[in-house]
């Protein structure tokens, strides 16, 4: 199977110059699914993960199903004012803008072995900022992966200090 028939590229979308990549023709197709999730479960090596950490909030589809897969918890990073208990918050920008992400203060325990999943990584703002609230919590980045890296964008510069797998490059 090959991934990159379930990705469409949408033009100037959401601004005039991104070049959007599309995972809804992925999402709609159970068997590629099941493909990526395993891939992405492959890509972990047999390494122990205690909780999957998922990006809103592309990050939570596969997110989700890892942690499922891996029969471990799941814990949302937000944007901001959308956690409801108290939070860590970090800013960051991204290829079409900027944010802030927030994650509640009690979801990881120091030293817990963390996935974090993304679908996608452009310049590497979101995933940088998510790092750093998982180091504030004392959690261990095991891995980051990504459905899509957008190679051209240099992304993994800003993550030096983390294993980072993608299924597909552009
Ligand atoms: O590497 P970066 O330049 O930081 O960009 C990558 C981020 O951008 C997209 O999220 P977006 O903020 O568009 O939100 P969404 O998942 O809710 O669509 C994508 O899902 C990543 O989280
Ligand atoms: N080019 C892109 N396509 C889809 N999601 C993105 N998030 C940041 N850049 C993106």
């Amino acid at each position: 199977m090959q991934l990159t028939d379930y990705i469409r590229t949408i033009p100037d979308f959401p601004k005039e110059g991104i070049s959007y990549k599309d995972i809804t023709p992925l999402l709609i197709n159970p068997k590629a699914c099941e493909f990526a999730l395993s891939k992405l479960i492959e890509g972990l090596d047999g390494k122990q993960i205690d909780k999957v950490v998922g990006i809103e909030s592309r990050g939570f589809l596969f997110g989700m199903l890892l942690a499922k897969a891996l029969g471990v918890g799941f814990i949302p990073i937000r944007k901001p004012g959308k956690l409801p208990s108290k939070t860590f918050s970090q800013a960051y920008d991204l290829e079409y803008g900027s944010d802030t992400i927030e994650i509640h203060k009690d979801a990881i325990h120091q030293g817990e072995q963390i996935l974090l999943h993304d679908d996608l990584l452009a310049t590497g703002g979101t995933a940088a900022a998510a790092c750093q609230l998982l180091n504030k919590l004392g959690g261990e980045i095991v891995q980051v992966n990504f459905i899509i890296e957008l190679d051209f964008l240099g992304g993994r510069k800003l993550l030096p200090n983390n294993k980072v797998n993608s299924l597909i490059r552009y």
